[in-house]
């Protein structure tokens, strides 16, 4: 059963190596980045739709609002924030995983790093960054969006803005998260809250610059 699931001393302390040495390389790509904000998006999100679209805005928009953007470096709604940041001259932060099935890091993107470990990318997507802006998505995007704000709620990181693009994808969302989960009384009115929902990435980038504002002047 140990040898099956590979669970020795020795392989642990391999692992243990491997894990830190993904950090150390994380933490020195992206040392002195400037402000940043994340973007999370479906990986499936076709070129040329609305949410693309609007991905490419967001990117675009936050280069010129002067922030690094960073995503998971894959395709769909990753790539298309990169796009946006990219060609119009920013910073374009791709952190990437490995997976089962062949799969480079989106053109667009000017820093990189890809990672064996899901949860030293996590840590990696969320350390520089001052706001999260959530396209459409399916599962790893709601990952990523729950797994925010539940480290804003602990207070494990900045009561960043969390800003969901596109009202007709996640208002039934929110609806449900206060119809049933607020009323059950499993979070505060103020966990709702942090849960910006807007319609383009113009009111997006808007959200993250002033909420980041507000952090950052305490009040
Ligand atoms: C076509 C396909 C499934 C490609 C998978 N390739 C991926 N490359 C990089 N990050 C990913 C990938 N799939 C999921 N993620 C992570 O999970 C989120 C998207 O998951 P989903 O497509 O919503 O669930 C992204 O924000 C990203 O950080």
């Amino acid at each position: 059963m140990t040898a099956e699931l590979n669970l020795s001393p020795e392989r642990d302390s391999a692992r243990l190596a491997a894990i830190q040495a993904e950090f150390a390389e994380g933490f020195k790509l992206l040392h002195g980045l400037p402000k940043a904000f994340t973007v999370f998006g479906s990986a499936r999100t076709p070129e040329g739709s609305p949410h693309y679209k609007a991905g490419v805005e967001v990117g675009r928009l936050g280069h010129e609002a002067g922030y690094a953007v960073i995503t998971g470096g894959g395709p769909g709604a990753m790539e298309a924030a990169n796009r946006g940041c990219r060609l119009a001259g920013g910073k374009s932060v791709g952190l990437g995983i490995t997976l089962e099935w062949e799969q480079k890091i989106n053109q667009y993107v000017n820093i990189e790093m890809t990672f064996r470990y899901f949860f030293a990318r996590k840590m990696m997507l969320v350390k520089h960054s001052q706001g999260f802006v959530v396209l459409p998505g399916g599962l790893g995007t709601l990952d990523e969006l729950f797994e925010v704000a539940t480290l804003v709620q602990c207070m494990k990181t900045g009561a960043w803005p969390i800003v969901l693009v596109g009202g007709e994808y996640w208002d039934g969302l929110k609806d449900w998260l206060k119809n049933t989960v607020l009323e059950a009384g499993y979070i505060d009115l103020k966990d709702l809250n942090m849960l910006q929902v807007v319609d383009d990435a113009e009111a997006a980038v808007d959200a993250i610059a002033n909420g980041g504002r507000r952090i950052l002047s305490g009040v």
